[in-house]
């Protein structure tokens, strides 16, 4: 059953209608090979019994039946093609849509742990697999696997000896295939893992093309590149090399009943035990079941194969998704109590506490790597605290929905990243349902309208993916026209740190600044003279809060941010002075 689960991604209920049309299909084949039989019994019947006259009329029925049964097995095999392909790509093409989904619901500390190139690929190249299983591999075993039954059902009530003979060696074929089965399982994952291993890289080739070609590290990256696809080839070679003869050898078994049987046959002949007739339709049957029965055994280690992928996406599907089932409060002041946490063992958050209340400007500082964007993350449930809690109103954030929680916030990061859609389309992310009057609003308050208009297609421009056809400044203006545009009452800001010019610089500060009227915003600020009017400041040092205030007071201080802030002042004199 576990198979089945796994061959069809956790839907084995869709094998169901291609199941029972190919076994009605399969049923339906029996009966021109039945009818085949009884036409070659009255051609030899005055072979053996030279008394006995060709019996022609019998004959012709004969034939007429068997055009009508190939017709009616025609009608059974569309709706058994029809179901077979159907069952195939509409469980696929659900399945990809729910694994995209539990994909969003899933932590990202989760997500980060997994290779994206894995999870592309499993996407596709798995669910292609699936796909096949449903589509050939599992109603190709059950034709293979119908026609040998019935034949030896058959064949037992003519001559039990000759049946006996014709399948002596099967069960040493099939224990000799299910005696390895768990070699195959070990070779196929390994070869899984090598064809993985091989998709990653190439996506880590192509995705840092750029750098590598910056860096001369053409040779280096294509290594590993090479490597890899060697790796693929070897484990590709090594599972054939391995598996064909065993599939070979059960393949052999077979051959050998057939010989067996052709040896019994003629000793009972010569011995008067049978008749011609019994031995010619034994020779007939015999020979046709030989090809389903070799098909049934390739098709059962190609089908232990793709049953692997399929396990790997109901592995996946099983990973707990991020839970919570409440909706946020209408309070939108957002506190930490006593957080910790750490992305893997260490932790990069030491019992912090922090108030953002409404419609404040809090600011978080301090040096590289010392929490900041964590605590943001935290926000925004990407993650959850190992201790502690992070509250929106008075409510943990761990109780409540992800994604009605995401409707609260709006988020506007360094690495802006726009979708392979038009600019109008990429702004509307922030609402879906914007009319274009509101999507060109939200540009002008954002300060991109104007460069859009200038652009080939105006809104309606293709952006290249990841935004590539657009500089950093006017990126970051158009995730800001998004959140203009989404409208949420909770802003997470992350200053650029990038150097811009000062006219960008300006206008991104002029869209920021309409974007957070009004709101509670918290922003990591890289720039201190930013957030000389910020209502609240924590500074973070090590995963901890060791100050917080406005900047007057913690300037006072003279701690952590009295150095930051003094050394800025110098950078920038500097910077004046050259
Ligand atoms: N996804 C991740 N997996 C593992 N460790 C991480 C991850 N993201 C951040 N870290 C680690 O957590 C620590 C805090 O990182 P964080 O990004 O919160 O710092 P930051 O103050 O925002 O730094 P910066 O100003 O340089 O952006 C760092 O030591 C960082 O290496």
């Amino acid at each position: 059953m576990s198979m089945l689960n796994n061959i069809t991604a956790g839907k084995p209920r869709a094998l169901i209608k291609p199941v029972m049309y190919t076994t009605l299909a399969n049923l339906a084949q029996i009966v021109p090979f039945a009818l085949l039989v009884e036409a070659a019994r009255l051609i030899f019947e005055p072979f053996a019994q030279p008394s006995a006259p060709l019996n022609i009329e019998r004959l012709w029925w004969v034939c007429g039946w068997m055009v009508v049964s190939l017709l009616l097995l025609f009608l059974c095999e569309i709706p058994a093609y029809r179901t077979q392909f159907r069952g195939a790509y509409s469980t696929a093409a659900e399945g990809r849509t729910k694994l995209a989904e539990h994909l969003r619901k899933l932590s990202l500390g989760y997500l980060n742990k997994r290779d994206p190139g894995d999870l592309a690929n499993m996407m596709m190249g798995d669910f292609t697999m699936v796909e096949h299983g449903i589509s050939h591999l599992v109603p190709q075993m059950l034709g293979a696997i119908i026609m040998p039954i019935m034949a030896i059902v058959g064949l037992s009530f003519i001559d039990g000896r000759m049946a006996l003979a014709l399948f002596a060696a099967f069960p040493i074929a099939i224990l000799l295939v299910l005696m390895t089965s768990g070699l195959q399982r070990r070779l196929g994952a390994t070869h899984m893992r090598a064809k993985m291993d091989a998709a990653n890289r190439l996506q880590e080739y192509l995705n840092g093309i750029r750098v590598i070609k910056a860096y001369n590290l053409t040779g280096e990256r294509f290594v590993r590149l090479e490597k890899s696809f060697r790796e693929f080839m070897q484990q590709s070679i090594r599972i054939e090399g391995l598996l064909g003869p065993i599939v070979l050898a059960a393949i052999a078994f077979i051959r050998a009943g057939l010989t067996l049987m052709v040896m019994v046959g003629v000793y009972l002949l010569v011995a008067g035990s049978i008749d011609l007739i019994t031995f010619v339709m034994f020779l007939l049957v015999g020979t046709r079941i030989f090809d389903p029965l070799t098909a049934a055994l390739v098709n059962y280690a190609e089908f232990r194969y793709h049953e692997q992928a399929g396990e790997r996406i109901v592995q996946l599907l099983s990973e707990p998704i991020m839970t919570g089932e409440q909706q946020p409060p209408s309070e939108n002041d957002v506190k930490l109590a006593g957080v910790s946490f750490g992305y893997i063992e260490k932790n990069v958050l030491n019992n912090v506490s922090m108030h953002m209340p409404v419609g404040s400007f809090t600011a978080l500082v301090g040096p590289s790597g010392s929490g900041k964007s964590t605590v943001m993350r935290l926000i925004a449930r990407f993650y959850d605290p190992s201790q502690g809690t992070v509250l929106l109103g008075n409510q943990p954030l761990v109780d409540m929905d992800p994604e009605a929680l995401l409707s609260r916030v709006s988020m506007v990061f360094q690495d802006v990243y726009l979708f392979q859609d038009t600019i109008a389309n990429n702004i509307r992310f922030g609402k879906r349902e914007a009319t274009q009057a509101e999507v060109e609003d939200a540009a002008k308050q954002a300060c991109c309208h104007e460069f859009i208009t200038k652009l080939p297609n105006g809104y309606d421009t293709l952006v290249g993916e990841g935004g590539s056809t657009l500089s950093g400044g006017e990126k970051q203006r158009i995730s800001i026209a998004r959140a203009i545009l989404k409208n949420a009452p909770i802003i997470l800001l992350d200053e650029a740190t990038a150097s811009l010019d000062p006219e960008n610089e300006a206008q991104i500060q002029k869209a920021i600044n309409t974007l957070i009227e009004g709101r509670t915003v918290i922003a990591i600020a890289h720039r201190l003279k930013t957030i000389r009017n910020a209502d609240n400041i924590y500074v973070l040092e090590n995963g901890a809060v060791v100050e917080s205030g406005q900047h007057d007071e913690l300037v006072k201080k003279n701690g952590l941010y009295a150095r930051l802030w003094k050394l800025q002042q110098e950078t920038n004199g500097w910077r004046l002075s050259s």
